[in-house]
Formats: structure tokens, sequence, C-alpha cells
């Protein structure tokens, strides 16, 4: 799968670990940054994640900040994006059987590198239950 992830200063260790673990398993991972410790700004960040499934760059996003609240607002303010900020499993399964979340939001602070990777295969394992679910989905595509 097409996989673009980005975050902030706070996340680049976490980011890292999960881009060599995913392209490990045979993913194609987009890093759209940042790179290094130097302090930026999970608006920017978020809007490139949002760029990239807006232009069809990746089929499944990954948004990492201190707390992923940020970066997950950030992400959510394109229309083409439904980013669900997770800390465990379920809710990431959830994330997509309910919601067809095509974006993942992690917060580095917060969780560790194997609740992490428990998260995205749960993310990138579940596919969309539609039924019922679908009508919901519609709706939150509709203008404010
Ligand atoms: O966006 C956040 C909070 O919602 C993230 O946790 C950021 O990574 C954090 O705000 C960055 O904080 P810092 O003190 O500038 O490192």
């Amino acid at each position: 799968m097409r996989i673009a992830i980005a975050c902030d200063h706070a996340a680049v260790f976490l980011k890292d670990d999960l881009r060599d673990w995913l392209t490990g398993e045979g993913h194609e991972v987009l890093d759209l940054g940042t790179h290094g410790s130097a302090s930026v700004d999970y608006p920017d960040y978020g809007r490139k994640l949002g760029d990239a499934l807006a232009a069809g760059q990746a089929e499944r996003g990954i948004a990492i900040c201190g707390s992923g609240i940020g970066i997950m607002i950030a992400a959510n303010r394109n229309p083409a994006v439904r980013c669900a900020l997770v800390s465990e499993p379920l809710s990431a399964e959830l994330a997509r059987a309910h919601n067809d979340a095509n974006a993942l939001a992690l917060g580095a602070r917060l969780i560790g590198p194997e609740m992490a990777r428990a998260c995205v295969r749960a993310f990138l394992s579940t596919d969309f239950l539609g039924g019922r679910h679908a009508a919901r989905v519609d709706m939150l595509k509709e203008p404010a």
C-alpha cells in the first residue's frame, strides 16, 4: 500500500521507526518530513499530509506530533481526509470499520513504538464495513 507519513519535531523518531518498519513490510512510504529536531509547526505537516491524500499520492496517511492532536486537527481541515487520533489498536480498527478513516494520528510523547505499530497494523488491515456506516460517512462529506 502507498502510505504518506508526516510529523513535527516531537515525533521524528517515531515517524522514522514506522517508516522503516512499513517499508520492510513491503509498503511504499512517502516521507513528508519533518526530518530533524529543529522546531517546526504541526499545521504545515498536517497540511502536507492532507494534500498528499487529496492528490492521490497515497491511499493512507499517518500523522504524528507530540500528542497527535494538533496534526490531526490540521489534517482534517482537508475535506479529503478523515483522520482519527488513537492510542490503542481497537480504536484504530473502529476508525477503519465504522468511519472509513484514511489517516491515523498518533502521539509520540504518549505511546511507544510497539503500541504505535499495533495501531498502524490494525489501521492497515481493517476494511470499512459499509452498510449503515456508509450513509454516516457520506454525511461527513456534506458541507458544514
Ligand atoms: O500539536 C501538539 C499538541 O496538540 C503537539 O503535541 C506538538 O507536537 C506540540 O505542541 C509541540 O510542542 P513543543 O513544546 O513546541 O515541542
